[in-house]
């Protein structure tokens, strides 16, 4: 099994990296109201690895996720996708990198209601101007269990199916990098594991990457590593997770950031 494997500078020994952030930094607001959501965070996902994101509320995860999918502009520090570097393209370059080598997976599912299953897939495929493959799109259909539901709309699912249909979608363009942000927070149990089994299954059969943000350690420990995040700074990693190691590990960070923004607290009375 592959790992991300970030030696001491945060650049993965190996093979190529598929999503690089260099000393990203990204500050909202201003003077009173600034908020550093992230401190300079320099990390690398390698190519065809796993990687969950996990930290307390606030520390940051989603504006990872942001500045790494190019969704956000980092306020400095640089951002490197599928090999070219974000920083600087036009807006018009940034939505063409995005829809040609980046997936999205999001906890609304995000599925076109008036849309077939076979539609919604093909979406991406259509908006970039691609022709279906129909004997491949059909595979991914298939792969994702929903050959019997391919001609149903998104309102005649469960919302597991609902999110395999998100799967497939995002698979379709075989992107270098699918991003994830809670994609299992609205299923139960048995579903999410269902769910988070299929992504990883897929993605390991064809080398690309997931970044995952998640808050559930179960969720997390279907990745190959966690990394973690505590007040906008990368505060260790997990290789080969286990439910239990990460849940003791976020309890560590929770008690750590808590006892940190009460010495806060108390140092400015
Ligand atoms: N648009 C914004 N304007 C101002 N502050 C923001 C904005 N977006 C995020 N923040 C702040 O930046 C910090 C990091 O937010 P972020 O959403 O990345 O954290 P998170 O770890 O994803 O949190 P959660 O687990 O609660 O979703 C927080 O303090 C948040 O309040």
């Amino acid at each position: 099994m592959t790992t991300t494997q970030h030696n001491q500078n945060g650049t993965n020994a190996g093979a190529a990296t598929t999503v690089q952030l260099d000393q990203v930094r990204k500050v909202y607001g201003k003077g009173d109201n600034e908020v550093v959501a992230l401190g300079g965070v320099t990390i690398g996902f390698r190519q065809g690895t796993f990687t969950a994101v996990m930290g307390p509320s606030g520390s940051g995860k989603s504006t990872l996720l942001h500045c790494a999918a190019g969704l956000d502009t980092p306020t400095s520090g640089s951002v490197t996708l599928a090999g070219q570097k974000i920083e600087g393209l036009s807006e018009a370059k940034l939505t063409i990198l995005r829809r040609d080598r980046i997936g999205f997976i999001f906890q609304s599912f995000n599925l076109l209601p008036a849309l077939t299953v076979y539609q919604n897939v093909t979406l991406p495929l259509q908006l970039a101007g691609r022709k279906p493959n129909k004997a491949e799109v059909n595979r991914i259909i298939q792969q994702v269990g929903l050959a019997e539901r391919k001609n149903h709309r998104p309102g005649q699912l469960s919302g597991g199916q609902q999110q395999r249909v998100a799967i497939a979608r995002a698979l379709v363009t075989r992107p270098a990098v699918i991003f994830a942000d809670e994609p299992t927070g609205a299923l139960d149990t048995r579903t999410a594991r269902d769910v988070l089994t299929l992504l990883g299954n897929s993605v390991r059969a064809t080398g690309q990457t997931i970044v995952m943000v998640t808050h559930d350690p179960v969720a997390a420990s279907h990745a190959d590593s966690v990394v973690f995040l505590a007040d906008g700074q990368l505060a260790g990693e997990l290789h080969n997770p286990t439910p239990e190691s990460v849940a003791e590990r976020m309890t560590q960070l929770g008690n750590f950031v808590a006892a940190r923004r009460n010495n806060v607290a108390v140092g400015s009375n």
